[in-house]
């Protein structure tokens, strides 16, 4: 379960300092999914940033199960980073020097927690056994990024973070990527934090929330 407790985070402008969230309290059981919708520049993505532990809130507590990102150290924090949450973003960021084979094992390498049988579960769902040699530079977006979905989930994170994850895809390779992205997040039993501005995909989540002025509706 995740949990954000009374969240707050602030940015420095030449005005002073913003507040970008302002107490966020949130729940997130196990197993299920949420998607978070809002205005541009309403701080989603920071909101996952910090969930990711990518960033500190300055004020409030982050916990996955009863585990409290704030009191971790930076060793704690960058084991979260690599074992307890993976990320799916916009613009894929698959490594360009490594072919699909090593980019879909690197991050589950890097936990220490590749598993072949369950990789090889994962590149077959996404159809990518016949691209395993090739380079992210000779894939279609599509592929890409479903390369990018079986790197993250093939580390078994307890949350998966996906911030615009079909915001680049045509309507069509986005249903694909989405159907894909669903169906192998429930196999892996994790759960879903998922950023987007489309009303139609947040309405495929278990449950959806708006950011606005800093606060969840
Ligand atoms: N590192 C930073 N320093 C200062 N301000 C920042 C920083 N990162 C984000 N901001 C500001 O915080 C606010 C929230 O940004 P954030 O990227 O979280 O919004 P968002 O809802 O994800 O937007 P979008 O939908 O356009 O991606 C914006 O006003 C942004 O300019």
């Amino acid at each position: 379960m995740l949990e954000l407790l009374q969240v707050s985070k602030d940015y420095a402008s030449p005005q002073g300092s913003i507040r970008v969230l302002e107490q966020v309290d949130l729940q997130l059981a196990a197993g299920s999914s949420l998607a978070l919708t809002g205005e541009s520049g309403c701080g989603k993505s920071t909101l996952l940033h910090l969930v990711a532990g990518l960033d500190l809130p300055d004020g409030g507590d982050i916990r996955l199960d009863g585990q409290s990102l704030t009191r971790l150290g930076e060793a704690g924090r960058a084991a979260w980073r690599r074992q307890r949450v993976a990320l799916v973003f916009q613009q894929f960021n698959l490594i360009p020097s490594l072919p699909v084979a090593d980019n879909l094992a690197f991050q589950a390498r890097l936990a220490g927690r590749l598993e072949r049988p369950w990789l090889d579960y994962l590149t077959r769902q996404l159809g990518l056994e016949s691209l395993l040699g090739r380079y992210p530079e000779q894939l279609s977006g599509g592929q890409q990024q479903r390369v990018a979905v079986g790197r993250a989930l093939a580390v078994r994170p307890q949350l998966l973070l996906a911030d615009e994850p079909t915001g680049n895809l045509d309507e069509q390779t986005a249903e694909e990527v989405m159907a894909l992205l669903l169906k192998l997040v429930a196999d892996s039993g994790c759960s879903l934090l998922m950023v987007t501005h489309s009303l139609h995909l947040a309405s495929r989540l278990d449950r959806q929330v708006r950011l606005s002025a800093g606060q969840l509706h």
